[in-house]
């Protein structure tokens, strides 16, 4: 027998900020400052959930935030941006997070959006409710001063903002890229403040930021900090904690300047798009080295006709798709094609899967082919999963989300 949990939604910032503490005592973090608290702790704007027990005390949390996610093909859905999940340590496999989920995702269903997004501290959690991984990034080490070939892509200037400069920069500029790939999102206000307000959270932090600026005007930035060295000059690894590029020539521009940059011995990233193709501008393709992979972003799409519909189609013949939803109703059966996607009512389906399995392939990250070897898709018509590879192959950029929340 199941049991039913006391899951409320929370509006009065004092009961938010219980919910930040439980939240925070999950990753093994003590709660933040009140003064913290009062500057980025919440906004109006999000959707604050916790689970109760018996006697009134909070013992779990989830939020959203609202955004706009980009698909490709280039419309944007909106989109619930999930954090903050976490149950105390004493509570926990009991079905508090099921509970959260359910009434989160009903909760995003009820707003109109079309899915929801994370990033999974843990691989196992999600999928259960419905999120695949539909997007990955690579771990990326240059060693500094690499050389360059003659042919490398290089248009453009780079120029270095302070804390204030860049809070008026970059959020539009930032919207603006993100809006050409897919995956890619809009960020908050409390987003962009708590990532570079100089009286953040992190405030003390070194963080230093800089801007390329193409023919057509700015077309990429870099946020970083370092890894210090044990040795005083020279030693320093730069830590990029956000790199955005709207062309090839910004890439090489801001990588370019980066690992140009004195008294350090490598420029790192944590996460970059699996298209970005470094090696390919270097005289020595070692001086790049991908030390690793992982999942970017996590998709869950509540909205199955908004989401098939918001996307562009390759060419070839249609498909029908039926898809299971793990924890509400039936997500039907669809007919996908280049002229769009209608529901197929009892047709036999060619191809079947879980909502968790329609993620990579939504944004393009994984081929239905690529699923279907996997076992993630089910083939029941013969070829069905070459064909369903071109109709969701579409020109364009590799998925990549690039904002951490
Ligand atoms: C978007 C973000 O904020 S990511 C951050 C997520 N939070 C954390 O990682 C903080 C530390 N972990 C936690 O707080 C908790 O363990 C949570 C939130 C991950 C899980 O909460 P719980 O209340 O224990 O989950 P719940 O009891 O509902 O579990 C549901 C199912 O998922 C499974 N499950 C839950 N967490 C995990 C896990 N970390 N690894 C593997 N399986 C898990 C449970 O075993 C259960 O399986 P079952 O249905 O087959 O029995």
């Amino acid at each position: 027998m199941s049991t039913v949990h006391d899951v409320r939604t929370l509006t009065d910032p004092a009961d938010r900020r219980a919910a930040s503490d439980v939240f925070h005592g999950t990753l093994h973090r003590g709660p933040v400052s009140d003064e913290v608290w009062e500057a980025h702790g919440q906004a109006a704007d999000e959707h604050w959930l916790g689970v109760y027990t018996a006697d009134g005390e909070i013992v779990g949390s989830a939020n959203s935030f609202p955004t706009r996610l980009t698909v490709p093909g280039g419309a944007g859905v909106a989109a619930a941006a999930v954090s903050g999940v976490g149950v105390r340590a004493d509570s926990t496999r009991a079905g508090r997070l099921t509970a959260l989920m359910r009434a989160q995702l009903s909760a995003v269903r009820d707003r109109g959006d079309t899915a929801a997004v994370l990033r999974a501290s843990e691989a196992a959690i999600y999928g259960r409710y419905g999120y695949g991984v539909a997007s990955r990034g690579d771990h990326v080490t240059v060693t500094a001063r690499p050389g360059w070939r003659p042919d490398a892509p290089a248009a453009g200037t780079v120029r270095m903002l302070d804390r204030a400069e860049a809070a008026k920069v970059l959020p539009d500029l930032q919207d603006r890229l993100a809006a050409g790939r897919p995956g890619g999102m809009t960020r908050t206000a409390r987003w962009w403040r708590r990532a570079i307000d100089p009286a953040g959270p992190a405030a003390g932090e070194y963080k230093a930021i800089a801007v390329h600026t193409g023919p057509d005007g700015d077309d990429g930035f870099a946020v970083w900090g370092v890894t210090e060295g044990d040795l005083p000059g020279g030693r320093d690894e730069i830590r990029i904690q956000q790199l955005w590029a709207g062309s090839p020539a910004a890439t090489a521009g801001l990588w370019r300047f980066l690992t140009g940059i004195d008294l350090a011995a490598a420029v790192s990233a944590w996460s970059r798009p699996l298209d970005e193709d470094l090696d390919l501008m270097l005289t020595d393709l070692r001086a790049h080295r991908v030390t690793g992979r992982s999942d970017d972003l996590w998709l869950r799409i509540v909205d199955v006709a908004g989401a098939l519909g918001a996307r562009a189609w390759g060419a070839g013949d249609p498909v029908v798709l039926r898809l299971h939803d793990p924890l509400f109703d039936d997500a039907g059966t669809w007919r996908i094609g280049p002229d769009g996607v209608a529901p197929a009512g009892d047709t036999l389906p060619d191809l079947e899967c879980g909502l968790e399995s329609l993620g990579p392939a939504f944004l393009g990250d994984r081929t239905p082919s690529a699923l279907a070897r996997g076992g993630r898709w089910t083939e029941h018509t013969l070829g069905a999963a070459a064909r369903a590879d071109a109709v969701f192959a579409v020109p364009g950029p590799a998925p990549w989300c690039g904002t951490f929340f």
